[in-house]
């Protein structure tokens, strides 16, 4: 499956601006009651805004003109009570639809988070950390700014300017309509830059998802740029993706700020007409000078909504463009769904292949009709060449894949069949650079353990103690109490293998696979992880992938593993040999 968010035939859908509204009030129409609430707000915000130039013009016809200043008096009055109204009904909008966009925030980063969790290994072979970081930051608050910014303005503008164009035609259809004839450019207008501008705020989105892609990779990889006097390399690299964050946020400002000036402009011609004809229709007695005021102040009414809608545009234009982007991340699915049980296959052995065949997404086969099976408590090695597929094969018995073709049977049932969770009871997995997290080691060792995860220090230290492996905590300075900041300093990477070896025995797993575990770690520390892999339960079979040869020494069967296949390799001896010989070869 196609996970790369970045290409554009991927499995992630684009989405009309009608199907990406509906699915971001899909996210907050459990706020309805707070929508509603603010929407009436806006609605009464934007009646008043239309009635005020009517009390204006129909103040000055029927009491400025013929000097009735108790009449004045009285409708400045309840124009300062409508000038109040508004302040209240404006204060009332914008507080409610902060929090709705501040809680969408909250939302939109959980669903994309969560997403994120249950998605395979390959999304994230396909995919840069950084630009999932800028999407889950970044795009995320660009759907807040609309909301809790952009969009009551937005309906409030429609509706001031659709009220607006109504009174404009009710009082006078031929002012009316010469008043409204420059929005007809204005509307085309839009209707024609829109995609344009939506594509540069994507592509400005996506420069901001590769700079923080690159910082990232800098960041993580900060010791060995130093350690091979890289920074000039990697100061070339940032320039190039920061250049061209640049240039795409700057066209996508100028791209942004194109509505602007034009709907002034035509703002400023509909103002021009409605003087200029206004004025010969008051020369003809079809018009009165409150009614033209009146006029005047509807079109201005009618512009300047539009003329926001411009800016409040953009920000749409860019809303959707984020949107696109976390929706693309929203609208994957794992392809290692949990399938019904097919019932058990024959119960002999722990782990077999049946028939499999497996190539990475656009790559070359890697495994080729490959039959073997494991037995409980035996021990396995897979030895073979550089880039031989010993950790893809790996890989699929701890199901991080599944196989293009063929089965993977786990205790007698397809592996597909086991939830994760199940999965991870049954398999334990140590890779050569174990992760740690920021707590003590006494939490790392726990980490992911359901059967002891309630214990405390004093508990934990009790059942190390009871396992045998107790004198191994001693190598921590405060135990298991020794806290682990980082992953880079005051932990070496011996003690991480003696954490993640003791988190890996604790789980009493099914079967326990060493990846090149023990590669990078001096003679002693690895006579102590042998000791705690000594003291792993009877039935645990132990998978063992080594370039050294003498880890595998005791290892019950090697397999060979090369060009696509899987092979067994006979004796310690034979597999020696044969391993020499294939670098004699190669
Ligand atoms: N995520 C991936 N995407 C595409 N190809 C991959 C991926 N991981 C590994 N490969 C390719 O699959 C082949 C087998 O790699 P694998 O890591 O399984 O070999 P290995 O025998 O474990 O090698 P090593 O001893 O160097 O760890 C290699 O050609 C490698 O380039």
């Amino acid at each position: 499956m196609n996970y790369n968010l970045h290409d554009e035939s991927g499995s992630g859908k684009r989405e009309s601006s009608m199907a990406a509204l509906k699915g971001i009030f899909g996210l907050v129409m459990h706020e309805r009651g707070k929508l509603i609430l603010a929407f009436l707000a806006m609605l009464m915000n934007s009646f008043l805004n239309l009635l005020s130039p009517f009390f204006i013009g129909y103040t000055i016809d029927h009491y400025v003109v013929t000097k009735q200043y108790p009449g004045v008096l009285l409708f400045s009055g309840i124009l300062l009570i409508m000038y109040l109204i508004l302040l209240l009904t404006s204060y009332l909008q914008t507080k409610l639809m902060g929090g709705v966009g501040q809680r969408l925030l909250f939302t939109l980063r959980n669903a994309v988070f969560n997403k994120l969790l249950q998605l395979p290994i390959a999304f994230f072979n396909q995919n840069k950390a950084g630009d999932l970081i800028s999407r889950i930051n970044n795009d995320t608050d660009k759907l807040n700014q609309f909301f809790s910014q952009a969009l009551t303005q937005f309906i409030s503008s429609m509706v001031i300017m659709f009220g607006a164009g109504v009174f404009l035609l009710i009082i006078n259809i031929q002012l009316g309509l010469a008043a409204l004839a420059p929005a007809l450019f204005i509307l085309i207008f839009t209707k024609v830059v829109s995609p344009w501008v939506k594509k540069r705020n994507a592509e400005s989105l996506r420069a901001a998802g590769d700079m923080s892609a690159e910082i990232q990779e800098s960041l993580g990889n900060f010791k060995v740029i130093i350690a091979f006097n890289r920074r000039d390399y990697y100061k070339k690299r940032f320039q190039e993706v920061n250049q061209q964050n640049y240039r795409t946020a700057f066209r996508a400002g100028l791209a942004n700020n194109i509505f602007l000036p034009i709907y002034s402009f035509f703002s400023s011609i509909a103002q021009l007409i409605v003087l200029t004809y206004g004025i010969y229709l008051i020369s003809v007695n079809e018009l009165t000078i409150g009614l033209l005021v009146s006029y005047l102040a509807y079109v201005v009414n009618f512009y300047n909504p539009l003329r926001q809608l411009a800016s409040l545009w953009s920000s749409f234009q860019v809303a959707m463009a984020g949107w696109d982007r976390i929706a693309r991340i929203l609208s994957l699915e794992t392809n290692l769904n949990v399938i019904p049980s097919t019932g058990t296959n024959s119960k002999d052995c722990l782990l077999e292949f049946n028939n499999v065949y497996f190539s990475y997404p656009n790559g070359k086969e890697i495994l080729h009709d490959i039959n073997f099976k494991l037995l409980r408590g035996k021990t396995y090695a897979l030895v073979g060449p550089t880039g031989g597929g010993k950790t893809t094969t790996a890989s699929l018995m701890a199901r991080l894949y599944d196989p293009t073709e063929g089965h993977v049977f786990l205790d007698g049932q397809d592996i597909r069949a086991y939830s994760s969770s199940e999965r991870s009871k049954k398999i334990g997995f140590i890779l050569q650079e174990p992760f740690l997290f920021t707590g003590t080691v006494g939490e790392n060792i726990l980490y992911g353990n359901e059967l002891y995860a309630t214990y405390d220090s004093t508990a934990l230290h009790e059942l190390i103690k009871d396992r045998g492996l107790e004198d191994l905590i001693a190598v921590f300075e405060s135990g298991l109490d020794t806290p682990i900041t980082s992953q880079e300093d005051g932990i070496s990477l011996g003690q991480k293998q003696v954490i993640a070896f003791i988190r890996a025995v604790l789980r009493n797993p099914d079967i326990l696979i060493l990846d090149e575990a023990t590669a990078n770690i001096d003679t002693i520390t690895e006579r102590l992880l042998e000791k705690i892999l000594r003291k792993l339960p009877a039935h645990t079979t132990l998978v063992i992938i080594a370039h050294r040869l003498n880890t595998i020494e005791n290892a019950d069967e090697i397999f060979f593993v090369n060009l696509g296949k899987v092979t067994p390799a006979g004796s310690f001896a034979e597999a020696v040999n044969r391993l020499l010989n294939d670098k004699k070869n190669s």
